[in-house]
């Protein structure tokens, strides 16, 4: 049987070390990202993520993760990282969508947190200003993180998406549970961090692994 799908991209986010690269490189990660907001035990400075993402050069997209970041922040980690993606994950409008797309010329990821079928309506005034969205669960109350937090939202309610709009799924994703999310949400790129963790900002090399196999087992699955 032949399909005309294109291949999932998986991104593996909140990359601190080499060897937590080199799993999510040979695992056959898309994407890997990069945190630089200093609550998240997953931030990293410009300088170590500039060195990270020169070894995945050619290998994988380097996307910097940022939350309500300055022109001065984004400057410095566009000088020092150069990224290849800038995902804007706090509340950023439109409006300063479109400005960081422009000063940096790089395609930009726009998370989005969703709970009900309300919080999809957000993604509208984006459309045509960002390259892609990511969709993550709304954080627990108390946690000072927007993302990152292992939590998961209502995955069928993606059935009401628009066909063709590109986006990451992403919240609270782990080897047990990938194949469901495929299953329910058919979705083009897949997005985990806390899954892939034995602690929080640990990335554990097994678990990536271990979350690779149960991708490609759950396609096997489909395609039989
Ligand atoms: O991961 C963080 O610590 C983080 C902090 C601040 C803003 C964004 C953050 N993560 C962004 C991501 O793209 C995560 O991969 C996404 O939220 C999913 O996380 P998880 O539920 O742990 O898989």
């Amino acid at each position: 049987m032949t399909t005309d799908r294109k291949p999932l991209d998986i991104k593996i986010c909140g990359l601190k070390t080499d060897v937590a690269l080199e799993a999510a490189l040979a695992g056959g990660a898309s994407h890997v990202g990069f945190i630089f907001f200093p609550k998240s035990p997953r931030n990293i400075e410009p300088d170590a993520a500039g060195r990270l993402r020169q070894a995945a050069r050619g290998k994988a997209s380097a996307v910097a993760v940022t939350v309500d970041a300055d022109d001065a922040l984004l400057d410095r980690i566009v000088a020092v990282m150069a990224p290849d993606m800038l995902q804007l994950h706090g509340s950023e409008t439109p409006v300063r969508a479109a400005e960081i797309r422009a000063r940096y010329g790089l395609p930009v990821v726009k998370a989005v947190s969703v709970r009900t079928a309300s919080n999809l309506a957000a993604i509208e005034p984006y459309r045509g200003i960002v390259d892609r969205f990511l969709f993550d669960a709304k954080p627990p109350k108390g946690s000072e993180l927007p993302g990152g937090n292992g939590v998961s939202f209502d995955w069928s309610l993606l059935a009401r998406i628009p066909a063709g709009t590109d986006y990451f799924l992403s919240g609270g994703l782990n080897a047990g549970n990938i194949g469901e999310a495929l299953r329910v949400a058919a979705p083009p790129a897949i997005d985990i961090s806390s899954g892939v963790e034995s602690a929080p900002g640990v990335k554990d090399p097994a678990l990536i692994e271990a979350f690779f196999r149960a991708v490609k087992d759950s396609a096997k699955h489909r395609a039989a």
